[in-house]
């Protein structure tokens, strides 16, 4: 089975329906792009795929082994706090909490994949540096890091690029696509950039409340809403 798989999901707040009758799934080593303006219900999906919100109609259900709390969360910019004291390691190391339960200590074998996932980022020598002290693009390396010790299977990132440099977006773009090849971990992104999508995903879900596109990322090109959103002067969706 799918690792994410929705059928005929509604979620809303107080009674008033944002995400209506959404179908689709995340197969193994799919890269998925959730596509939509503002307000489309891109973020109020994304806490229903997390499980922190129960859909008010229809199911998601989670395949292959697939557990909620083994899922990489990246959250949105905004979510995250830049500025607390700790060091490079000890947010990466944060990553393993949910797969430490209540053992009082972390494991070689934690340990192990904090050193990996920092080599795989490139910020092995950044490890004693204090979080708070990095550009905008080292810690999104860092957070990134973080979230594949929390996984081995799926990334979830939320606007990861948001507010960094055109060349430092280009860069994450490529890590993301590169540990989706490589590390063989399946990504759903969250994102406005439609022209990023149609290079690096495998799978796009364009959302206006319901889905108004999905299929394959080659599939969308050929579509009339991919042709729409393509065809125009910016390949970015408002934000
Ligand atoms: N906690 C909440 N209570 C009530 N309504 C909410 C809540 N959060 C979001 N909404 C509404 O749900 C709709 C979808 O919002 P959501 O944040 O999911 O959209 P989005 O696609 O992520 O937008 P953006 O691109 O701006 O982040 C909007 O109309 C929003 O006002």
């Amino acid at each position: 089975m799918a690792l994410i798989r929705c059928e005929n999901v509604s979620i809303g707040y107080e009674g008033q329906t944002v995400v209506h009758d959404l179908s689709f799934e995340v197969g193994e080593n799919d890269y998925l792009y959730i596509v939509g303006e503002n307000g489309s219900g891109k973020s109020t999906l994304v806490k229903s795929l997390l499980g922190l919100k129960a859909p008010s109609k229809g199911k998601i259900e989670l395949g292959d082994g697939l557990k909620l709390r083994e899922i990489g969360y990246l959250p949105q910019q905004q979510d995250v706090r830049k500025d607390f004291p700790a060091s490079v390691y000890e947010v990466v190391q944060s990553g393993n909490l949910g797969s430490r339960g209540f053992r009082p200590f972390y494991t070689a074998a934690d340990k192990k994949r904090v050193r990996e996932n920092m080599e795989l980022l490139g910020i092995r020598d950044l490890e004693k540096q204090c979080f708070c002290d990095l550009s905008g693009g080292q810690k999104q390396r860092v957070l990134l890091a973080r979230s594949l010790c929390a996984t081995k299977k799926l990334l979830l990132l939320d606007e990861p690029v948001t507010g960094l440099d055109p060349i430092v977006t280009q860069e994450f773009y490529q890590l993301i696509y590169q540990i989706n090849k490589e590390s063989k971990i399946a990504v759903v992104m969250v994102s406005h950039d439609i022209e990023s999508a149609v290079k690096y995903a495998s799978h796009i879900l364009h959302l206006q409340e319901t889905a108004l596109f999905f299929g394959t990322a080659e599939e969308y090109k050929k579509s009339e809403i991919g042709k729409e959103f393509l065809g125009g002067q910016s390949a970015c969706l408002k934000n």
